[in-house]
């Protein structure tokens, strides 16, 4: 499993780096670190475990994250609602997604947008960045799975900006990339805020 120490911080020329397609099948290589990717999240999730390792209650990881520049990301959504969501001991064991997705594509987005109303951070970025971050509200990805089977999934407002987040990171792109610098708390034009 990774630890913080683990996960490249802003700055590291790998977060801003085009990540590579993902090769089927799967390199045993590629399986370990996915699942080290999930344990984070899994244990970072857990109020006693995380503590205990001291790590950032985490919903998303992208391989760039961990210095692999690869078309993968690593995402735990727990199925309880939004506002219950920071918290890391959120008991869910079901869901709303758990899974590593690969080389995955948005097909369709909405003109309509969201944002999460305390703005966003990110593993990678100690120092968070005040500031709406717009993105689409509701998207369509497709992506392949461990085995490579591919998938289609419509998400709509909080999973659509946990995907957008992580695919983000596997083109280069961090969250603070897509503030208002000069109002970066006006509401941005048709955006729906989130939580
Ligand atoms: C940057 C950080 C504040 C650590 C953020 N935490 C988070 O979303 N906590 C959380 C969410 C839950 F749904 C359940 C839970 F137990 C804890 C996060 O993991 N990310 C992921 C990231 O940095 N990926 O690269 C940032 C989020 C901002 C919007 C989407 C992802
Ligand atoms: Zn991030």
């Amino acid at each position: 499993m990774y630890l913080m120490n683990d996960i490249v911080r802003d700055g590291n020329a790998v977060l801003r780096a085009q990540a590579a397609v993902v090769e089927f099948p799967l390199s045993d290589e590629l399986k370990a670190v996915a699942k080290n990717m999930m344990d984070y999240l899994v244990v970072s999730q857990d109020e006693e475990q995380n503590e205990k390792y001291g790590l950032r209650p985490g919903v998303g990881l992208a391989a760039p994250q961990v210095g692999v520049s690869k078309l993968f990301s690593s995402i735990l959504i727990p199925s309880a609602d939004i506002d219950e969501l920071d918290e890391a001991d959120v008991e869910s064991e079901d869901y709303f997604f758990k899974g590593t997705i690969f080389n995955p594509v948005i097909t369709r987005q909405s003109v309509k947008q969201a944002a999460l109303s305390t703005g966003e951070g990110c593993l990678s970025v100690d120092e968070d960045v005040p500031g709406f971050v717009p993105r689409s509200n509701r998207i369509t990805v497709k992506y392949q799975d461990e085995t490579g089977e591919s998938h289609e999934l419509k998400l709509e407002g909080y999973p659509a900006i946990v995907f957008q987040h992580e695919i983000d990171h596997l083109h280069g792109v961090l969250y603070y990339d897509h503030i208002n610098k000069q109002d970066p708390w006006t509401e941005p034009a048709n955006t729906k805020l989130i939580g």
